[in-house]
């Protein structure tokens, strides 16, 4: 939301909604594996609409979404049991690296329960709030949800967060207490803070541990049972939803389709309902979880399809695709996601601009979430402005452009967008508009041109022991946060809820929020700002005058370093004793330095730029 400072303390937080519940399933009896053939192509004909789910895994960041997955894979035969599966859905260096899941992966599992082949269709969501867009576009393929709760911390924000955008698409919610082999699990109080928080009746909560494996045959068994077949019909015409996309290098675009309707295979002439550009199909699969070509995809099923579409602006991510002359009412697409972080991204060496381009244009193929707007600036030279989704994002972004393209780059402080409701006629004919997007501090129009500025919030939640509610309470107020709700969602556990000024938080909220449970709350402002001045202290040249070095919070000067200034011996000529004749040559002397101060202008090298800049970004 976008709001005004007046405006932000009247916004209220949606309340906590009851949980559509299902009842607790009991186990089957016999169940069989099957693996399917991975050479040749499946047939999918034999997994019609009502043995087909599809399903995602959601949970708070490390809650064991991919141990399960693996679990999940193990079990169905998709892959085989070994000790080296580990977060086999994870293919990105960084997310491996990182031990965390950045998109989203998809794997058709086959499952033999009480007889009947099943087709379920698993696709793996990441669990950081920067990456909550790809939850929601998982989501929008999906039937149901594996809610997983990790058994010794419990509920977490992001659990939270999760819950209510698998609610709001009215999946199916099954409950999944995991890690129950942990020495502190404590996995009856869990279940007690689940009904407390989501209204689900405890006795739906399966445990397991997806580490060792236990109990986990009961999820797939819960899956078949609890979530519904996908409402689907193959007689009607093809309409299929593209849910994620990737490129590759040799194929051309990858696209995640799930079919609501009819049938698609090779050789069928497709058209994009959002570009109405016809395409023939070369090949369509399912990812099991790697690419296995199939004869056709039925209604219900997810899989993949490629039709030579050249980059992934042309399987635009919630576009509906319909066999040609067979045009059908294109399923709602998804809400594009907003980057809200945005940073400053320069070569190190200019000469390298070129190589920097194609890299960044390669990456944004794999990840259309991030704004690319040309840039530049006198001491860094020509770049981008890159907008992000959050800070991770962000981070994540320039490791892959170190990682996979050998990119080093200088990544400037990042800051998010304002926006300004322009009063200037002269302006608001500049720019065509009356209320602009500011992305770069450095366009931000002045407060004489302007009605109102607006800034970006966000609703958070933090869950917490309550030792810690009254610091992290100050800590709210002090980064202008306006509390919402809070609650008890055990003994001594609390919910807090507030509406926070993304600027405040954007950057180091989450360090200050850690640093006060471990009792070393500090403030930061104080300590950059110093580090800035010193740095730049020793990177700047000494000038003829005294240069002021200062780092301002809004008006307050928060640190200041001084570069002396060169001192010409103005009395080297002047032999002999005569007082007076040096007092007037060193007053002259003072004279001129006052005026310098006031018209010299610092030029600040590139390298000193740099180096002030890397020693932010490697903090
Ligand atoms: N003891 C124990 N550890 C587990 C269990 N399940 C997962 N873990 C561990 O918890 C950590 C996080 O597990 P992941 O599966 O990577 O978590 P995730 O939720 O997929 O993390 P993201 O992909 O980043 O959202 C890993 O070190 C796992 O080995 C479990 O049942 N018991």
């Amino acid at each position: 939301a976008w709001v005004t400072e007046a405006a932000r303390k009247g916004l209220l937080w949606p309340h906590l909604a009851p949980a559509r519940g299902t009842a607790a399933e009991s186990r089957p009896p016999d169940r069989r594996y099957s693996s399917a053939n991975r050479k040749e192509k499946i047939d999918m004909s034999c997994f019609p609409v009502e043995n087909t789910r599809n399903f995602s895994i959601i949970a708070h960041v490390d809650h064991g979404k991919s141990t399960l997955a693996d679990r999940l894979l193990e079990l169905t035969g998709a892959i085989d049991k070994t000790e080296n599966n580990k977060q086999v859905l994870d293919k990105l260096q960084v997310e491996r690296e990182r031990g965390i899941t950045v998109k989203a992966q998809t794997a058709s599992l086959f499952y033999n329960y009480e007889g009947k082949q099943y087709l379920l269709n698993l696709i793996d969501t990441p669990g950081h709030v920067d990456f909550s867009y790809e939850v929601s576009r998982s989501l929008s393929a999906c039937q149901g949800v594996l809610l997983v709760v990790d058994a010794n911390e419990g509920i977490q924000a992001q659990t939270v967060a999760n819950f209510f955008l698998a609610f709001e698409a009215q999946l199916s919610i099954i409950p999944v207490i995991n890690k129950i082999d942990l020495k502190n699990a404590d996995p009856e109080r869990v279940e007690k803070q689940i009904e407390k928080v989501f209204d689900i009746p405890g006795d739906e909560c399966i445990k397991i541990s997806a580490k060792l494996g236990t109990n986990v045959e009961s999820v797939l068994d819960a899956v078949i049972k609890r979530i519904p077949s996908p409402k689907a019909h193959c007689r009607n015409p093809l309409r299929a939803l593209v849910f994620d996309s990737t490129f590759d290098q040799y194929r051309g675009v990858i696209a995640n389709v799930a079919l609501f309707d009819g049938m698609v295979s090779k050789g069928d002439k497709i058209v994009s309902a959002h570009t109405q550009k016809t395409y023939e199909v070369n090949e369509v699969g399912v990812l099991n979880p790697n690419e296995q070509p199939t004869h056709k995809l039925y209604a219900g099923q997810v899989g993949y399809l490629i039709a030579g579409m050249k980059d992934v602006t042309e399987a635009q991510i919630g576009d509906t695709l319909y066999l040609h002359k067979q045009p059908v009412e294109p399923l709602p697409g998804f809400k594009s996601a907003k980057p809200m972080v945005f940073a400053g991204v320069f070569p190190i060496d200019q000469s390298e601009y070129n190589n920097l381009k194609s890299a960044i244009e390669k990456l944004t193929l794999n990840d259309s979430s991030v704004m690319v707007h040309r840039d530049s600036s006198l001491a860094l030279g020509a770049g981008w402005r890159l907008g992000f989704l959050g800070l991770l994002h962000m981070e994540v972004f320039n490791q892959r452009l170190e990682q996979e393209y050998n990119a080093s780059v200088i990544l400037t402080t990042p800051t998010v967008p304002y926006k300004a409701v322009l009063s200037s006629a002269k302006l608001i004919k500049e720019y065509r508009e009356k209320e602009i997007t500011i992305i770069n501090p450095a366009q931000f129009p002045d407060k004489s041109k302007v009605t109102e500025y607006l800034e970006p919030v966000v609703l958070g939640t933090i869950i917490t022991p309550d030792e810690y509610t009254g610091k992290i309470m100050m800590l709210c107020q002090a980064r202008r946060a306006v509390q919402k709700n809070m609650m008890y969602i055990d003994q001594n556990r609390v919910m807090l809820k507030y509406l926070f000024p993304l600027n405040e938080i954007v950057v180091d909220f989450y360090d200050s929020l850690k640093s006060l449970s471990s009792g070393y709350a500090r403030d930061k402002a104080y300590s950059v700002g110093k580090t800035i001045c010193e740095r730049l202290k020793d990177s700047l040249p000494r000038q003829l005058f005294e240069i002021a070095i200062q780092a301002a919070l809004g008006s307050k000067i928060i640190a200041r370093e001084t570069v002396k200034a060169y001192r010409k011996n103005v009395l080297a000529k002047c032999y002999g004793g005569d007082i007076t004749r040096k007092m007037k040559l060193l007053k002259r002397q003072a004279e001129g330095k006052k005026k310098l101060r006031k018209v010299g202008n610092v030029e600040v090298p590139k390298d000193a730029f740099i180096k002030v800049l890397k020693t932010q970004s490697d903090k």
